[in-house]
Parts: structure tokens; sequence; C-alpha cells
């Protein structure tokens, strides 16, 4: 059993930060409130710092002690719970890299011999200073050296703190653990695939400590998975990387060119852009695939990662953390009510601002909630937008899954479960649509339980609310709970006196305003006057404006705000950061375009190399049809999700080609402009300018027109598929056999009688002979006795002349087909 900091430190009266500081100070290695001590390590707490138990009215806390003597409890570590010491978990690390190059060393007597790549890229960081350092840090609570004596026997010792005597007798007990365990295994080494591209694999050259013959040898059991995968394996070439860590850039680094990266993102559902930053967890993934052990190192750390970066950082003041209010988004299927949910938040805020007045859209909007601020991401909900949508997650603090309580989990509840997860972003859960006739929360906790996310009261750790967007109902309770996880999550900060840096939420082209882009600042305070760069685009700063539209004179951290004076709309999702002033940023910008350039042209150089599969590939290419659009949406990163999602509409006979996008309605220049691609105008949530439909119909430009994406994108199939040759099938519709033969003129009639369906004129004939088809014409003559008919029906005789046939037997059989044309699938 186990109890969460964040209870227990109501229990005792004591701040969530204080207890876990002083949990951390007595060797805990607790993340954040939510994280769970044992209930030992809780009694003893209690113990110390809450009302003495004379003070309290019940007898149940010293039944408990007397249930639960320390003692009885030693072997036992709380479920989910991480109660081991720093010290042991350092022992522990060390342990089991002795261990493996124990197990190297007996398994390859003769290492290779690392050899520099000449062929390929080598990779870009050498062993450095700081990785040595890594490997062999001693434990911080150890005093400078790693203890090398063996465990003693568990004892309980009344002469300290209890919380003491249970973490440290949870370590001496492992073995016990471990032999109860038969899953423990230690990890694996990491062998990186024999793919193209990542460099080979070296032994790391920096020593590794002795092997110590009297520490205890057991692996580690209760191991917190990401130490696990951390661990660079012995052939894995260390690598030291900067936070954020931005996919251009790291892709260099690991020896891959980023359109490959990007792909692999891709492949990983990932849709990132060359300047997009990405989660340190996938980037480890993504090293680790590639051969190289990952060391992020985030700002203010010391490390190796460059020594430019690291000359300059030396220089700038430590960065000076506070709390920030949480970056929300809402993720959820469709229809399950997310922006009536945010529409309702929005609402409710605003009548009870002060400023009360008419909220602008800018992408992302800040609300008050008990005096603290919560700045919520309008994220748009359907599966077309999963590119915004995993972007969206991985700039936020916390992610409201909103679950319709009459529906259930769905496939984009799971799919945006998952984006939360890959970013590590905690989850709280908004019940919604409690008012719906088939509301049933139970199937909804049943599932979260199912799904890892274990409500509260459950025993779990996810924070959820039963609301009611549509009735306004439990508002209050959402907005409460992602306090209450913002409050546990310790990531939540930053330094509004450092460096700004930001991400894009959306961008667009405002009459009169020029390029605007809307972002929520991440570190720093961005004022009027400073110079921006984000990737191929430069700023400096005109306006700010806030979610009310007001102009503003600052934005600090997790503040929404728009941005006046891109020199073009940035992409959503990417990063930017502060430059010296306009020149820099436009000369940063100018280096970026070029580098795109050059990796499009090596693109291309590598696609014109090739096989003769690519040649097939690429006649085949020519072959197929190609629909070509123009995409407009009301705002940028709309448009480059709706692009996406069309580029994304899967077929073998046609390719969708988007010629260009744009943000704002239709206008006569996009007409004229799609009239010469031979493009079809693609509009999502725009207007089309006056007088433009009647230019479109005169130059023959169609025009496809949605507010709903899934119709918008169904239109576009359906127009698509217009595009293709019909396929022809033929339908049986009827069938005489010959009774007798007559000469009429110069020809031969076939007298029959209509076994089955229909005969009609004109319609395609097979004549069958014993079972094989002998002729294969049309009807050219249908005759009831003298006259010509169109169509004889079954049970009645007729005369029967094939086109171009006169062979005719009795007992052949006629049958009769149409041909259908079927629309075809794309
Ligand atoms: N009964 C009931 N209906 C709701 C509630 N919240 C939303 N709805 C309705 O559910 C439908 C979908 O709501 P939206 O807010 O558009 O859902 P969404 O998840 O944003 O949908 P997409 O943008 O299409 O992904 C609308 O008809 C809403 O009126 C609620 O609490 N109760």
């Amino acid at each position: 059993m186990s109890v969460r900091i964040y209870q227990l430190s109501k229990e005792i009266g004591m701040e969530n930060a204080e207890l876990i500081a002083l949990l951390k100070e007595r060797g805990y290695e607790v993340k954040s409130a939510s994280s769970t001590v044992d209930n030992i390590s809780a009694e003893s707490l209690r113990e110390e710092f809450g009302p003495k138990p004379e003070e309290s009215e019940g007898a149940a806390p010293e039944e408990e002690k007397a249930e639960a003597p320390p003692v009885e409890v030693k072997i036992v570590p709380p479920s989910g719970a991480i109660v081991r010491s720093k010290e042991d978990i350092e022992r522990e690390r060390r342990e089991r890299e002795e261990e493996e190059e124990a197990k190297r060393k007996a398994e390859a007597p003769a290492p290779p011999v690392p050899a520099p790549n000449p062929g390929k890229t080598p990779p870009p960081l050498p062993r450095s200073p700081g990785v040595i350092r890594r490997t062999v840090t001693p434990s911080p609570l150890s005093g400078g050296t790693t203890p090398k004596v063996a465990p003693k026997a568990p004892i309980l010792r009344t002469d300290l703190p209890k919380q003491e005597v249970s973490a440290k007798e949870v370590a001496e007990e492992k073995p016990t653990i471990a032999a109860s365990a038969p899953t423990t295994k230690s990890p694996p080494p990491i062998v990186p695939p024999a793919k193209k591209g990542p460099p080979p694999i070296a032994p790391p050259s920096f020593s590794k400590p002795e092997p110590e013959a009297a520490v205890d040898e057991t692996p580690s059991e209760e191991a917190p998975v990401e130490e696990v995968e951390s661990e660079p394996a012995d052939n894995l070439i260390p690598l030291q990387v900067r936070s954020p860590i931005v996919v251009r850039d790291f892709a260099l680094q690991i020896g891959r060119k980023p359109f490959q990266l990007i792909s692999e993102l891709m492949e990983m559902s990932i849709f990132a852009s060359m300047n997009s930053s990405i989660e340190e967890d996938v980037a480890q993934r993504l090293a680790k695939i590639h051969g190289f052990a990952l060391e992020v190192r985030h700002r203010g750390e010391g490390g190796a990662a460059g020594e430019a970066e690291k000359v300059v950082e030396e220089k700038k003041p430590a960065r000076e953390m506070v709390p920030r209010p949480p970056v929300v988004c809402i993720l959820g299927h469709v229809d399950h009510g997310k922006t009536t949910l945010l529409d309702t938040i929005r609402k409710a805020n605003v009548v009870s601002s002060e400023a009360g007045g008419i909220t602008q859209h800018i992408g992302a909007y800040q609300v008050t909630h008990k005096d603290k601020l919560i700045t919520f991401i309008d994220t748009p909900g359907h599966a077309a937008f999963s590119n915004m949508r995993a972007r969206g997650a991985r700039t936020t603090d916390i992610a409201v899954l909103v679950v319709a309580a009459d529906d259930g989990f769905m496939p984009q509840t799971d799919e945006a479960l998952g984006h939360a997860r890959v970013s590590k972003v905690p989850v709280v859960v908004a019940i919604n649509k409690m008012d719906a006739p088939g509301a049933n929360v139970d199937k909804v906790l049943r599932q979260m339980q199912e799904r890892d996310l274990a409500p509260e009261d459950w025993g779990g750790e996810t924070l959820y609310a039963k609301v009611s967007a549509l009735k306004g109902e439990g508002i209050e309770d959402i907005l409460e709970a992602i306090v209450l996880q913002a409050d546990v999550t310790e990531t939540i900060v930053a330094d509004p006196k450092g460096e700004v840096e930001g991400v894009i939420v959306e961008a667009q082209k405002e009459l009169g305003r020029g390029s605007t882009a809307s972002a929520i600042i991440q570190q720093g305070t961005l004022k009027p006057g400073m110079a921006l760069v984000c990737g191929e685009n430069y700023c400096r700063v005109r306006q700010l404006i806030n979610d009310k539209g007001e102009q503003i004179k600052e934005a600090g951290p997790s503040s929404p705000v728009k941005i006046v004076g891109w020199s073009g709309p940035p992409d959503a999702g990417d990063f930017f950061k502060v430059v010296k002033n306009e020149r820099e940023a436009k000369k940063h910008a100018e280096a970026n375009e070029l580098d795109r350039k050059k990796l499009e042209a090596t693109q291309l150089q590598e696609r014109g190399s090739t096989s003769v599969d690519d040649l097939f590939a690429a006649i085949e290419k020519t072959q197929k049809k190609s629909f070509t659009v123009l995409v407009k949406a009301d705002v940028y990163g709309t448009a480059e999700a709706l692009a996406t999602s069309l580029q994304s509409i899967k077929s073998e006979k046609i390719d969708l080609e988007v010629v260009d996008m744009g943000v704002g309605d239709i206008t006569r220049n996009d007409v004229l402009m799609s009239s010469a691609a031979k493009a079809t105008i693609i509009g999502f949530n725009v207007g089309i300018e006056n007088g433009v439909t009647s230019v479109a119909k005169h130059h023959g430009v169609n025009l496809i027109q949605h507010n709903i994406i899934y119709e918008l994108i169904t239109q576009v199939k359906d127009a698509m598929t217009d595009m293709l040759d019909p396929e022809l099938r033929e339908n049986k519709i009827g069938a005489a056999e010959i009774r007798q033969v007559f000469p009429v003129g110069k020809g031969v009639v076939a007298g029959c009688m209509v076994t089955e369906g229909r005969i009609q004129r004109d319609s395609i004939a097979r004549l069958v002979r014993g079972g094989e088809v002998v002729a294969e014409s049309k009807i050219s003559t249908l005759k009831r006795f003298k006259d010509d008919v169109t169509e004889v029906r079954a049970g009645y005789e007729c005369g029967i002349q094939i086109d171009g046939y006169n062979a005719y037997e009795e007992k052949d059989i006629i049958e009769v087909f149409e041909i259908l044309k079927i629309k075809p699938d794309l």
C-alpha cells in the first residue's frame, strides 16, 4: 500500500513542495506530488509532522501502527512508488553496468576493434569529457565515493527516522524481491540495426569503474523503466544534445538528413517539420536506432553539447525557475464536445473577468481559476488535425481528454491519449455529456482503468471531472482538476527573465497587419521591438496582442499572444527564439532557407540515382492521374493540417498534389492560379469573395468548400474518383434456347424460347454450345412473330439474330448481358 504525496501533505498540513523537498533530502526519489511513498514512511511522517495521536479523535492510527510494524513490510516495496534512495539507484545502476560489462567480456573474448567508418558520415559528436564524467559520476549522496560494501542484513533501527529505515531496508532486501520475481532481467545490450546511414558502432572508449567483488550483483527489479532505457549500452556512441531538440539539428547530430528523420518520425505518428522540436523520449528512441546513447542537457546544466554553446551558456546568468500557468490542450474523439467545452470555459471566464471583453481567436486563451491562470490551446479535434494535435500535445503541460459519457473511449480518444503519452503529458479526463440520456460514468471509469489511467477514487492517479459542457455544469471541477494536476507537475516552471523562447500555435496573413503568428511563450518575457527567428521567417515584434484583443507591453511564460511583424507566416508547431537584432534574425532565417533548399536538392538527387525498380515506379507515376488542389483555410495551421490530411488520401490510381495553400477567403487570384495549374480549390472555413464563383465557372475551376472536415475530405475523394475511368462490369439479364433455325432472306434467324430474365435488342449476346462460348456480339434483330421488338421476357418465343453470326444450331443457348459502368474505388 502506498500514499500519494499530495494526500499526505494534506494530512500533515504541509505544502506539496515542502514535503517533496523533505523527501528528496531524505533520499527518496519522488518526482511530483502524485508520486507515492510507502505506508510505513507515510506513517513516520504522520507521526513526525502530523497531529499527535492524542490530538486525533479516532483510534485508527494506533491500530494501523499495531498492525504494520516496520519490520513486517520491509521487503514489500509499494507498487508504483519509487521509494529507493538516490544512493540505492546509483548503486544499482553501477551494478547493472558491471554485470553487463562482465557479460560482454565473457561473451566476446575478442572485442571488435573500433574503426572509423571511411564511407559514411561520421557521428558528429565524439566522446567528451562530459560523457566521461557522467559515466563515473559517484552518488551525490555518498560524499564523492560510491559505497563498495555489501548490504547489511535488515535491522529495525529505532534510532533512525522510520522513512530512512524503510528506504534502506527496501534496498537491502533486493535479493528476496528478485527471487520472487522471475521476470526480472538485466537490460539486453542494444544493438543498432544494420541500416544504411548510421555510423558504425564502436565500443565507447571511456573507462568503466572497476568491477567490485563485494557489491551485490542482483539486478534491479524496481528500477524505473526510464532508467533502464536511458542506460547507454556498451555499443552505443554517447551523444549529448541540448534541449529543445530541434529536428534539423538533431538529424545532423545522428548522421541523418532532416527529411529522413522527418519520415522516421512520421512512422512513429509524429508529424514534425524541420524546425519542430521533438520530445526527449522520442529523441532517445531515434538515437538508439541510429547507434547513439543520448544524453539530453537542459538549459542551465553543464555538458559538452557543443562547445560554442557551452561558452555562451556559461556567460548567461543561471535560470531562476518559477512556477508558470499550465498550458492545457483539449483532446478527444470527434463530437465528444471539445469545442463546446473550450467555449464554455472561455465564456464562463469572460463573464467573470474584469475585462469582460470579446475574446479574440488567437489559437489559445487564458482563464483564471481561484486566482490561478490556465492557458488553453484551441486545438481542432478531428483526426485530420492529428498533425496539429500531435504538436499541440507536445507544446502543452496537461492534456484534458474529453470522453463523452454516452459514448466512452473511441479510436480518436485512444489516438489522443497516445499523443499525450508519447509527449509524457499528464492527462486529466473530462467525462462530458453527463446530461445525455445514455451517460454511463462507470463504463468510462472502467475504460480508463483498462488504459492505465486508473481514476483517483479507484486508487489510481488520474484526476477526472464529470461535466456537461453544454449546460455549463462541472466546469469548476475540471478547472480544479487542472490546477491540482498543475500543482503536482514539477515541470511547469520557467524563467521569466531568461531568453525568450516560444512555440507557434498558428499563423496567418491579415489585412493591414501582414503576417501574424499566435504563439505561446515558453521562457522569458517577450516585448515589442525584440527580434525573433522561426525557421525561414523572422520578425521584429511590432505589436503584441493578447486573447482579449488588447495590445500589451509584454508577454511572460505561458502567455498566449499574437505577434505582429513577421516576414511571413511561420509554421504551426515551430519553435522560435530571440536573437540580437532584426539583421541577425534575417540572416538566420535566410540560412535556414538555404539549408532547406540544399536538402531538397539532395533529395532530388537521391531520387534521381537509382535502380530499375525506381524507374518502373517513376513510369507508373507518370501514368497515374493527378488531382491538383489549392488549399485555403481560415488559419495557416489549419491549412497545413488539411493539406497533410488530403495528401494522406491513399490511392493507387491517382495522386493528390497540393500546388499551394493559403489563408483567407477564396479570391479571383486563387481562381486564376488554379486555372493555370488545372487545380481544384479546396476551402475550409473560408468564404468566397464577391463575384469569384462566376470567374471560377468561366475558367472551369472546381471549388470544394465545407466547414466540416470529413465532409470536405469525402467531397475531395468523390472528385478524385470522378477523374478515374469507370470500371465496366457485365450483368447477365437473360437467356434463350434455340428451338429452330429459319432461313430469312440472305441470313438466318434463330427461333428461341426465352428461358430466364429478358432478351433485349442491342445488348451483348454470347452463344454457348456444349458449355463453350462459340460467338459473342450484340443482338441486331429481335422479333415477336413478324414485329420488331426491343424486349422479350421469359416464357415467350422470339426470333434472334446475332450481329455477324449465322451458324446457329438447335439447343444452343444465347446468354444476354448488359454492361454496367461502375464508379471505381480510389
Ligand atoms: N448533451 C450534450 N451534448 C453536448 C455536450 N457537449 C457537446 N455536446 C454536443 O455534441 C456535439 C459535438 O460537440 P462539439 O463541441 O462540436 O464536439 P467536438 O469534439 O469539438 O467535435 P469536433 O470538432 O467535430 O471534433 C454538439 O452537437 C454539441 O452540442 C454536453 O455536455 N451534453
